[in-house]
């Protein structure tokens, strides 16, 4: 598939594409014996339309990651039904249909990589054992590059990028992987307003092709902008919708007012 293709695939479905129903997860203790005394989260059900960004939104320990992670096969649900694009998470991702950008810190910056070799990781899931990048392949990343405008410091080690370049690093993987659902976890944390705008002018793109957004954001300001849908976190879904529905000052009240769990 050439360069152009890629950016001009589309996604006929309509119908839900990431589906999280009822799901618990509990860490382990920080003592190492059992579990912690409360769990990350207890029954949160909420869905992901194809053509469509959701935001989710909660305070520093409210679940959110815990989310991503269990779609992600990072944790193991204790209860619950995940489904993405139909499927069981592990068949979708095995498929290369989900991309997912990690929060910065779970992110390995020393590790001697290129950008351009981060953002080939995305091709290995169409490659053989011996994980040769082709013609095709090698037109997507640099289309993906390009689309993050990262083409200048392909060459250039991930750890002497800023955060927000590393961001962008890790969305151009999920694009040229051509993922039609991306998970986001923070990916606007510490970001200037230019890299955040081409990040969600992305997005959009995605959006508008049919493929399915999920982003995790502290920003309620540029919630609105960002997001069609909202889904308001605390241990569990508090409410979810469009912004204007979601973002009432009661709401906000439940899922802020309260102190900090960690
Ligand atoms: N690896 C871990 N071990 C033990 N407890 C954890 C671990 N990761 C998260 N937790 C706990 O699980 C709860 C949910 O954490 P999670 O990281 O999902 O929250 P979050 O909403 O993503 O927070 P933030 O906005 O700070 O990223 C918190 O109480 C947190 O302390």
């Amino acid at each position: 598939m050439s360069a152009r293709r890629q950016r001009t695939q589309e996604w006929s479905s309509s119908a839900d594409a990431v589906v999280v129903d009822s799901l618990s997860y509990t860490y382990p203790s920080p003592s190492g014996r059992g579990r912690a005394a409360r769990p990350a989260l207890d029954q949160a059900s909420l869905t992901v339309r194809a053509g469509s960004i959701t935001g989710l939104v909660g305070v520093n320990g409210a679940g959110k990651s815990t989310v991503f992670k269990a779609l992600m096969g990072i944790v193991e649900p204790e209860g619950g039904r995940l489904s993405i694009l139909g499927q069981p998470p592990q068949v979708a991702r095995r498929a290369g249909l989900v991309g997912y950008v990690p929060q910065a810190e779970e992110i390995d910056d020393t590790f001697p990589l290129t950008v351009r070799d981060v953002v080939s990781m995305g091709r290995y899931g169409r490659l053989g054992t011996t994980r040769r990048l082709g013609r095709t392949d090698r037109a997507a990343v640099d289309a993906a590059l390009a689309q993050v405008q990262l083409t200048e410091l392909a060459d250039r080690q991930i750890g002497r990028l800023s955060g927000g370049q590393r961001r962008r690093v890790f969305v151009a993987r999920s694009l040229c992987q051509e993922a039609q659902v991306l998970l986001l976890d923070e990916p606007f944390a510490g970001v200037d307003r230019r890299s955040e705008a081409l990040v969600v002018g992305v997005l959009r793109d995605l959006v508008a092709r049919g493929g399915a957004v999920l982003v995790s954001t502290h920003d309620l300001v540029a919630l609105p902008a960002l997001a069609d849908h909202v889904v308001l976190v605390h241990h569990t879904v508090l409410a979810a919708g469009p912004p204007g529905d979601v973002l009432t000052a009661e709401n906000l009240a439940r899922a802020f007012g309260g102190e900090e769990t960690r």
